[in-house]
């Protein structure tokens, strides 16, 4: 039903490289009334050829529940994108001009960008009535002081070319950081967060005050933590090495480093409930994958706490951070000279809910916040389709 000031359904889509996740809020009061996920989109012997056939699935789903995508109630229809280099550091009402940046921005996010381009092409096809909104994963990271966005090359060719560190995830990494501070009974602007998003895609973001200072993925999103498929962190002449010596070509490494790399790199699988069995075997591999993830992560909290001096909480969310006791567990041992003490039984207590599992004597709380990036997109469009500004 709409309220007098109109109507307040919005949909959420967000477009992965062969995924389609979508939800349908009710921002009156915060309700989800649909939700799904198309998977396999494109690839071999899938029925869904490409995001155009999703979108219609996913209207069809809709439409069956009495909720589709032609209904009056509908506010507006945000989209997930990943990259929105330098230009779009806001929610961005969608136009064709919108569209073409997204476009550009492709070479920059090869896996994420064109998806997302696609979603929002079908979308304005099917209600070109309907105010469209593109929420930026790189916006929240747009505060980041020169010092930490700008790469040790050659400035000239750096400024040419738009190599600099964008971040991703920053939809999550402000969701978080700010549910992190309520958790704590503070207002955002009080503290200091780090946050650290381990789904199949990793970051770490260190939020100081409010603001993004510090993330670890960069010009694309493979830099940084070890991820489910993407090697993260590397001596950048491993590129080089294996161009001149094992013979593959760049486009060879880049699928090596993106696809074939992290945890299915090190072991055959990237679920991490996967590897946990897989440990409790004895499989070597699997603990070499699992150890080799948490080194990573260990180094980056001792990272972003000397980048923010002082660190009041460290947030784990996402499929990763939010469900593996193990990895949390691993992450933060021998890290009580920072100040950073697990309690091993709030640790593994099973919950959804945002929740403390430090000891009662650790100076940085510790947390699991699970994240929600739909709503907080939903959010965002919703704002910005009712004229108001959105964050
Ligand atoms: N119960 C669990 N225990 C450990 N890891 C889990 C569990 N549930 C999900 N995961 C991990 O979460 C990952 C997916 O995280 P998610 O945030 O959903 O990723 P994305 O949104 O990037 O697809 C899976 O690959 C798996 O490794
Ligand atoms: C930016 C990114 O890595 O996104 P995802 O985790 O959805 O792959
Ligand atoms: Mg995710």
């Amino acid at each position: 039903m709409s309220d007098a000031a109109g109507p307040n359904r919005v949909l959420v889509l967000n477009s992965g490289s062969s995924s389609l996740k979508y939800q349908l809020l009710d921002m009156s009061d915060g309700s989800r009334l649909a939700s799904g996920l198309v998977e396999r989109i494109g690839e071999a012997g899938s029925e869904v050829a490409d995001h155009a056939q999703a979108l219609e699935r996913v209207s069809r789903e809709l439409s069956g529940q009495g909720l589709g995508l032609d209904s009056p109630e509908l506010a507006a229809i945000g989209h997930r994108v990943v990259h929105g280099g330098t230009l779009y550091t806001e929610p961005t009402l969608i136009d064709d001009a919108v569209l073409a940046g997204v476009r550009e921005l492709v070479p920059l996010a090869p896996l994420h960008n064109p998806a997302n381009a696609m979603g929002i092409e079908v979308a304005r096809r099917m209600r070109p009535d309907l105010p469209q909104v593109a929420v930026f994963d790189t916006a929240f990271h747009s505060t980041l002081p020169e010092a930490a966005w700008r790469y040790a090359i050659d400035r000239e060719t750096a400024d040419r070319h738009a190599v600099r560190r964008y971040g991703f995830h920053g939809t999550s990494h402000a969701y978080v950081s700010r549910e992190t501070a309520r958790l704590l009974g503070k207002e955002p602007e009080e503290v200091n967060v780090i946050v650290l998003h381990l789904g199949n895609g990793a970051s770490a973001s260190a939020v100081e005050r409010g603001r993004c200072a510090e993330t670890s993925m960069g010009l694309t999103p493979l830099e940084g933590l070890v991820m489910g498929t993407r090697s993260g962190d590397l001596d950048p002449a491993v590129v080089f090495h294996l161009h001149r010596q094992a013979k593959l070509s760049v486009d060879e490494v880049d699928a090596l480093l993106n696809r074939r790399s992290g945890l299915v790199g090190l072991c055959g699988d990237n679920d991490m409930r996967e590897i946990g069995r897989r440990m409790a075997e004895g499989d070597t591999a699997a603990r070499t994958a699992f150890d080799v993830y948490v080194h990573r992560l260990k180094k980056y909290l001792g990272a972003y706490t000397a980048v923010l001096g002082t660190v009041d909480a460290v947030a784990f969310t996402a499929g990763v951070g939010e469900n593996s006791a193990a990895v949390r567990a691993a992450a933060i041992s021998g890290l009580e000279p920072l100040g950073m003490i697990l309690d091993p039984v709030r640790n593994t207590v099973r919950s959804g809910a945002a929740r403390l599992i430090s000891a009662d004597g650790s100076r940085t709380a510790i947390a699991v916040v699970p994240t929600d990036e739909e709503m907080e997109i939903a959010r965002q469009t919703y704002a910005l389709a009712r004229g108001g500004s959105a964050s």
